[in-house]
């Protein structure tokens, strides 16, 4: 089902959060929805949920306006950071609790829920625990079974993995992925974080004071980002050393040539290497995947491809 938002905007209290917001997203699409604080997003999802009414323009599924349709009956599942599970049902109630509104009976009913429980990597020992019992990584799959056991043909997801530790969002994310494209579910996913964003997301939204900034394939608006705010929200971005454009941290590498400067801090991250360099009074930085062979206080070079440089209009006065 393709979900088209049609000219949608949003006021409250004379503040406009969301302004003539139109964008198509195909049926199975995984599109993630990104923006500073304040910018609208969960505003934008909530009334695709039905759970608030925009003020002009309409949302649309195959073409049809579902704007008169309550939020219960439009096909389509909310998925909250909070997991919003209830409280008192077992894992399997509550991934039973939408087929059985639909009328599905035992057994077909207790089937249903142990495969959907099974499909999001939860053990039979999870049948009869309550969400009280069970770590937030666990009821976010309870969460997400529940969500699919409604047959939805759009999941809209606000910050999901936002409370979970980085492994474990790493994990969930995967399984998110995988179950989208297994069922050929669209989504629709609130996100802050770049990462998130960039490993899921076929299309990305990107959201500034309620209207929409950019929207694209992910890495190519990570590699060409059409404004300054823009590459932020993506990843950082630091000065063309002696010019006025940017580079992405990656792309700035200590040489044996370049522009000089003196090593101000090292740091290691994991999996890469951060350098700042000062060159003329501006701290510029620098990222690769191996151990750089510098000190602070050091006299270094950077170097840099040009074709990487971005470079922005200056925003409007
Ligand atoms: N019910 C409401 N009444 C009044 N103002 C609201 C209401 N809901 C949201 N707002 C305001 O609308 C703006 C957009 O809010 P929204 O929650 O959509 O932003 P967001 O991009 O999701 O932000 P965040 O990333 O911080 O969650 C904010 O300034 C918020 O204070």
């Amino acid at each position: 089902m393709t979900l088209t938002l049609r000219a949608l905007g949003k006021t409250y209290a004379g503040r406009r959060v969301l302004a003539d917001v139109s964008v198509e997203l195909a049926a199975g699409g995984y599109t993630c929805v990104m923006g500073a604080s304040g910018s609208g997003k969960t505003t934008l999802l909530r009334i695709v949920a039905g759970l608030e009414r925009q003020d002009a323009g309409s949302v649309l599924l195959d073409g049809r306006a579902i704007d008169d349709l309550p939020a219960e009956r439009r096909p389509l599942h909310t998925l909250f950071q909070d997991y919003a599970l209830f409280p008192h049902l077992s894992a399997l109630d509550n991934v039973a609790f939408a087929p059985r509104l639909l009328g599905v009976r035992d057994p077909e009913l207790t089937a249903r829920a142990r495969a959907l429980l099974r499909d999001v990597g939860l053990d039979m020992s999870f049948e009869t625990r309550k969400p009280a019992a069970m770590s937030g990584g666990e009821q976010q799959r309870v969460a997400l079974a529940r969500a699919l056991a409604g047959a939805p043909r759009w999941l809209l997801l606000d910050e999901p993995l936002a409370a979970l530790d980085r492994p474990l969002r790493a994990g969930l994310r995967r399984l998110l992925r995988d179950l989208a494209r297994r069922r050929g579910l669209g989504c629709l996913h609130v996100t802050h974080d770049p990462e998130e964003a960039l490993a899921l997301a076929d299309r990305l939204l990107v959201f500034g004071g309620g209207a929409l900034l950019a929207a694209g394939a992910p890495a190519e608006l990570y590699a060409a980002p059409p404004s300054l705010e823009v590459a932020r929200l993506l990843g950082e971005v630091t000065r063309e050393p002696g010019g006025d454009g940017w580079l992405r941290p990656e792309h700035l590498r200590l040489g044996e040539s370049g522009a000089t400067g003196v090593v101000r801090s090292l740091a290691c991250l994991g999996d890469r290497w951060e350098v700042e360099v000062e060159i003329a009074g501006r701290v510029h930085l620098s990222r690769s995947p191996t151990p750089p062979a510098c000190t602070p206080g050091a006299a270094v070079a950077l170097a840099w491809d040009p074709a990487r440089v971005l470079r922005f209009a200056a925003p409007p006065a």
